[in-house]
């Protein structure tokens, strides 16, 4: 038994298999947390039972399949077994664990799915953790991830004799080292490309206007992170600007839309463009299939001639480093 911190990174999760049935279980409890859904349960059951769950997990399944192996890590692809975002908070995960060696104990965890939050603080009571230390691997705070793993936490303590002492990262958008880490990927990426872009993309998860309206910070935290990049870089607003994509169902949700904005760029002479995703510490379905397959396409039909996705920040050094920072800062102070 140890008296050392524990410190769990969390993210959102993915099915464990590609597959409809594996992913109509993902999306059973994904689409039943009331913070990513607010509709009354009268209203939204009839419609997720009768219609999205039958329907929903065969189409996301298949574009699943599209990306499980990406991105390539090693060469050993055909033993993967779990889904890019998985994969990468586990990759990030041991390379976190490895700069604090053995003063802390670090576990991977998803808000959904697998490996469950549940089984994380599990994992770390059991090695003796009286101290635990969650990050929500979200850069900027939405009450459908950041306030949701809050109550995903919550709930995995429910109904327990004893429970550690927690401390919850809120959010981490302004920090200057995350947006050193977007500067220095951003260059990066660029320096690999034989074109130059007209304009580049911040794309941003999408979130129904109304959240907005009812008070979610998400919107401006997200402005406010471009904003940040473009003093760190010297782009201008109209080179550099925040777009939102990944609609889910008829509402609407935050503008300007990604798909619409590429589609358009052509016309109006951006014909070649990179996007970049900071809203997101791994690449996942939202990245890979998104943007980097279908958002591709439909920029190129529209007349684009040059695209680019920059890769999440993922298992850069410069991100483990920042994300080991930022837990010794802000989660494990006077705990080490
Ligand atoms: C109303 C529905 C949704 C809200 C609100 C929402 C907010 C939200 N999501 C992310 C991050 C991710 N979402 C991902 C997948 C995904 N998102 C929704 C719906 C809402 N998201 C669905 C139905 C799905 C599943 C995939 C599909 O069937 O299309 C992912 C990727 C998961 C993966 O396995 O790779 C991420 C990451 C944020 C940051 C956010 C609010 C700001
Ligand atoms: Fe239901
Ligand atoms: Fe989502």
């Amino acid at each position: 038994m140890s008296s050392k911190p524990g410190l769990i990174l969390v993210n959102l999760g993915s099915p464990d298999a590609a597959t409809p049935q594996a992913t109509r279980k993902y999306l059973f409890e994904f689409l039943h947390d009331r913070r990513v859904i607010d509709t009354s349960r009268w209203i939204w059951c009839p419609i997720l039972h009768g219609i999205i769950l039958r329907v929903r997990p065969a189409k996301s399944a298949k574009a699943y399949r599209s990306i499980w192996n990406e991105p390539e890590f090693s060469e050993k692809q055909e033993l993967v077994e779990t889904a890019p975002l998985v994969r990468i908070t586990q990759a990030q995960t041991a390379g976190v664990q490895s700069i604090f060696e053995d003063s802390v104990h670090v576990e991977a965890a998803m808000r959904y799915g697998n490996p469950s939050i549940s089984s994380a603080i599990d994992s770390l009571m059991s090695k003796g953790c009286t101290r635990i230390g969650v990050l929500p691997l979200y850069p900027q705070f939405a009450g459908a991830t950041t306030a949701s793993v809050f109550d995903g936490v919550a709930k995995a303590l429910k109904g327990r004799m004893d429970i550690p002492e927690i401390r919850f990262l809120r959010d981490y958008y302004r920090e200057e080292g995350f947006i050193k880490c977007l500067a220095n990927s951003l260059r990066d990426h660029l320096d690999t490309l034989d074109w130059k872009p007209d304009a580049v993309l911040t794309s941003y998860h999408g979130l129904p206007q109304s959240y907005v309206d009812k008070g979610d910070p998400y919107q401006a935290e997200c402005l406010k992170t471009t904003e940040l990049l473009r003093e760190n870089t010297g782009y201008s607003e109209d080179f550099l600007y925040s777009t939102f994509q990944s609609r889910f169902g008829p509402k609407d949700w935050l503008r300007p839309y990604t798909d619409k904005t590429l589609e358009s760029l052509p016309a109006q002479g951006g014909k070649n463009v990179a996007v970049m995703m900071p809203g997101f510490a791994a690449d996942c379905l939202e990245t890979l299939e998104e943007i980097k397959i279908e958002a591709r396409d439909s920029f190129l039909e529209a007349g684009g001639e040059n695209f680019t996705a920059v890769p999440c920040l993922n298992i850069r050094n410069d991100h483990i480093s920042f994300l080991s920072e930022l837990a010794k800062d802000k989660l494990l102070q006077g705990w080490l």
